[in-house]
């Protein structure tokens, strides 16, 4: 569907050239939820303009549909464009328009009808939840209810691709999952492809079906969802992934609360997490058993991701090194991926 290859943009500034993309290499698939996560400044906003040529690429190839957009003419472009939408952080309505007339604004020159337009207008307002509101003003409108609009606005010429440039990030977390719902359900109810990006992981977790993380211009990680969440390999990632599941706030917990833990230097804290059908409680006991370990949960999760369960556990183990480490390898042969946790840092505090 749409496809980014050796995508490159520099912008030439007064101290010097910045290289906000760097040689990206991306696959989108027709009808799924793609997901482009990083901090601020890694290159996002630049990469998913480049997707609609609202930002020329320095180098590399947008192709849609089998069609190199960066070698179409201007003309050509400007229809190709109408067959993806887009939304932004700020909603970029018109002021000084109703509802109404921001979503029929992408309609001028379409050759429909007064009443064609009308239909259409309305169909879409009552598509997003808002048709009582062809007659407001933007400025009449909650942060979510604008969102609505621009949604509508977005799909005014029935577009193949919505890009979403933060569209969330304005916005609390209720209405947040509301215009999330708003897209799964777009994506699911009329075949639209969406690429959004984010710097929150728990939007990506909500509707993404992949994920690419960025930074520096670069991608450095993709992969489905919950594969991404259950096993991150770059730092970044899982440090985004720490963020979303509220492990910092786990381990202060945990740092703070040592005591009632009870925890041992000579004890091995471990992050066991697991993917599908493997079931990581009763591997626990059984190891427990096996190997003559104490094993104690000290956090639990579970959640469903792309349809695909995704478990972790904070486990604590008491026994021998020996015995210790062949536990660890059981749980590995059986599937599950367990990181060892530096237990020092929560002991040292606590002693200190
Ligand atoms: N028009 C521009 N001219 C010069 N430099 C730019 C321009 N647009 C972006 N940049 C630079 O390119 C890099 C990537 O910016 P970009 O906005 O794409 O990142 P981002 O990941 O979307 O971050 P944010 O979420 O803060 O917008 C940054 O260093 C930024 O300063």
């Amino acid at each position: 569907m749409i496809e980014l290859i050796g995508l490159r943009k520099n912008f030439e500034g007064k101290e010097g050239r910045v290289e906000a993309v760097r040689d990206v290499e991306l696959k989108i698939k027709a009808g799924e939820i793609y997901g482009i996560i990083g901090y601020s400044g890694a290159g996002k906003s630049t990469l998913i303009r480049c997707i609609n040529l609202l930002e020329r690429p320095t180098a590399g190839k947008v192709i849609l549909q089998g069609e190199d957009l960066t070698t179409l003419p201007e003309k050509e472009l400007r229809n190709r464009r109408k067959k993806i939408g887009m939304i932004f952080q700020h909603f970029n309505l018109l002021n000084s328009r109703t509802i109404y007339s921001n979503v029929a604004y992408p309609l001028k020159g379409s050759g429909l009808t007064k009443s064609q337009e009308q239909e259409k207008v309305r169909r879409l307002l009552n598509l997003v939840g808002i048709a009582d509101k062809e007659n407001a003003y933007p400025n009449q409108l909650s942060g979510g209810q604008k969102q609505r609009v621009a949604i509508a606005r977005a799909l005014a010429n029935d577009p193949e691709v919505l890009l979403c440039d933060e569209a969330t990030s304005a916005l609390d977390p209720k209405t947040t999952r509301s215009i999330l719902k708003l897209l799964k359900e777009l994506n699911q109810n009329l075949g639209l492809t969406i690429v959004l990006i984010t710097h929150e992981m728990t939007v990506i977790k909500e509707i993404c079906d992949r994920v690419s993380i960025m930074e520096d211009g670069r991608i450095i990680e993709s992969g489905n969802v919950a594969q991404v969440f259950s096993s991150p390999k770059a730092q970044t990632t899982k440090e985004f992934i720490d963020t979303a599941q509220n492990r910092d706030k786990i381990f202060d917990f945990l740092t703070e609360e040592a005591n009632i833990f009870d925890i041992r230097p000579e004890d091995v804290l471990t992050r066991v997490s697991y993917t599908g059908h493997a079931v990581g409680a009763a591997l626990i006991s059984e190891v427990s058993r096996r190997f003559s370990l104490d094993a104690s949960i000290l956090y639990g999760n579970l959640e469903i991701l792309s349809h695909v369960p995704v478990g972790e556990l904070l486990v604590l183990f008491r026994g021998t090194a020996s015995n210790i480490e062949k536990g660890i390898d059981y749980f590995t042969q059986n599937k599950l991926q367990v990181e060892v946790i530096d237990v020092e840092y929560i002991t040292r505090k606590v002693s200190a």
